[in-house]
């Protein structure tokens, strides 16, 4: 028999036919395998130039590796164990366990059987195998061309955006705590929306941002099922430093990211103006060590974004640019990674399995979650009630006050009030995956 958690709803999972999960293990994941194949053929003169004959032969077997995976996947075959021998290779094949025992014996843990959020992140994790195993090409970002492609293409917006924060920065001494507040609230729902320009909703198809972003929010409110942003704002406000030395702002913000191209772009524009204006005196950046959910940030996207945008030919852009690379050379900001963000737990299991990423996160003064999947891994990817409070789907987790800005795209959604799910169903049936809506969903740990 499976074992059944008291109180707590089971996990979306794709052996609900026809549900989200299963027509994304379905048609998105082989898509997305498929594309991460053709990537790796079309570069194998590089790996040729690179490595010689070497190279080639990693371009073999990786492509081998992975179309085996793909068709484990379609197949629905059991799960397997990780062989590469990497840093959190016994925590992925220790959680496969975990799965098996929480399933019962009868069934194997598998694709269209188990957690879909489990078996979503052990997708990722097998591409990273696939490449590991073949050394000349371990480095290899499969999902390198269409981040960078995504930045490209939202130039015009990131422009925008650049503009508008120096226009903010030169009236900056003049500004009301209502203007201040305002600036803020504009540029928090810029990172919110610029969550819709992920590529793995979109299994890759450009998403990027072309039109003036500020110019679009006015528009957009009605979207926000759940706007906390006022809350957001006095934590910001209610300094544990003001007491002390007459300063406003807060010590440090951690910013979880998502998406590298666009979303990153206004992730960094709200972190800048957190630091300039004073709101903030750190920013903690927490990102992936290695490629994941196509369009997701990894050290090595960090520091290319923040380079290609001094290398900018805008004057307010490459101006950011080199601010922003200022803010990493003096220590205001600082870019972190950790293997728990690229595994499949739950956050509420954090504590345990992740200690000292949780005492880390402790010790800021304000969360931000960015995102899909770092929602679905805050409310565990269940099937929760609409009007569940976010506190009561957050399990115990809450290293610090905590903020989830997320654009909708898997059937998750508490903190509604009541009824609120029912009108947004029979209004737009796909609400909650269509990337529509949004929250800014706020917890503060009593
Ligand atoms: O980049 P985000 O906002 O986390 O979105 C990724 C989302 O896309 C999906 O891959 C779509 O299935 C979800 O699993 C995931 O939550
Ligand atoms: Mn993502």
């Amino acid at each position: 028999m499976a074992a059944v958690q008291s109180g707590v709803p089971p996990s979306l999972s794709a052996k609900v036919t026809g549900s989200f999960a299963y027509l994304t293990i379905r048609d998105r994941l082989p898509t997305i395998l498929t594309k991460v194949i053709d990537t790796i053929h079309r570069n194998k003169n590089t790996f040729l130039e690179e490595h010689g004959e070497e190279g080639i032969e990693a371009e073999k077997q990786a492509i081998a590796l992975l179309s085996k995976l793909r068709n484990e996947l379609q197949t629905d075959k059991p799960v397997i164990e990780l062989t590469d021998g990497l840093e959190d290779t016994d925590s992925w094949n220790e959680y496969l366990q975990r799965q098996q025992r929480l399933q019962g014996d009868q069934e194997p843990v598998s694709w269209f059987k188990s957690p879909w959020l489990y078996v979503e992140c052990y997708m990722y994790r097998r591409i990273q195998e696939a490449v590991h195993l073949n050394p000349p090409i371990s480095n290899f970002d499969v999902f390198n061309e269409g981040k960078t492609q995504s930045f490209y293409e939202s130039q015009k917006a990131v422009m925008t955006l650049c503009t508008f924060l120096e226009d903010t920065q030169k009236n900056a001494e003049k500004l009301s705590p209502d203007q201040l507040s305002e600036h803020f609230s504009k540029l928090l729902q810029i990172s919110l929306w610029g969550n819709k320009c992920d590529l793995s909703i979109s299994a890759g198809q450009d998403n990027s941002q072309k039109i003036s972003p500020i110019d679009a929010l006015a528009g957009l409110q009605p979207y926000i099922l759940v706007n906390d942003s006022g809350v957001v704002w006095s934590t910001l406000m209610s300094s544990r430093r003001a007491g002390e030395s007459g300063e406003s702002g807060v010590d440090r913000v951690d910013i979880v990211l998502d998406n590298a191209g666009f979303e990153l772009v206004t992730d960094l524009v709200l972190a800048d103006f957190l630091v300039s204006s004073g709101l903030a005196r750190k920013i903690y950046f927490h990102g992936k060590s290695f490629p994941w959910f196509v369009s997701d940030v990894t050290a090595n996207d960090f520091h290319w974004t923040i380079r290609q945008t001094m290398a900018a030919n805008h004057k307010w852009m490459s101006k950011r640019g080199f601010q922003w690379q200022n803010y990493v050379k003096e220590g205001a900001w600082s870019y972190h990674d950790h293997p728990f963000w690229t595994q499949p737990h739950e956050f509420c299991d954090m504590a345990a399995d992740a200690p000292d990423l949780y005492a880390r996160l402790q010790q800021a003064d304000l969360i931000l979650f960015k995102g899909d999947l770092n929602y679905r891994k805050l409310t565990g990817d269940r099937t929760w009630e609409h009007t569940v409070a976010f506190s009561t789907a957050l399990r115990g987790f809450g290293p610090a006050p905590l903020c989830s800005l997320r654009t909708l795209k898997a059937n998750v959604q508490v903190g509604l009030q009541p009824g609120q799910g029912d009108k947004l169903t029979s209004k737009d049936p796909t609400w909650m995956t269509n990337g529509k809506y949004a929250v800014i969903q706020f917890y503060r740990p009593v």
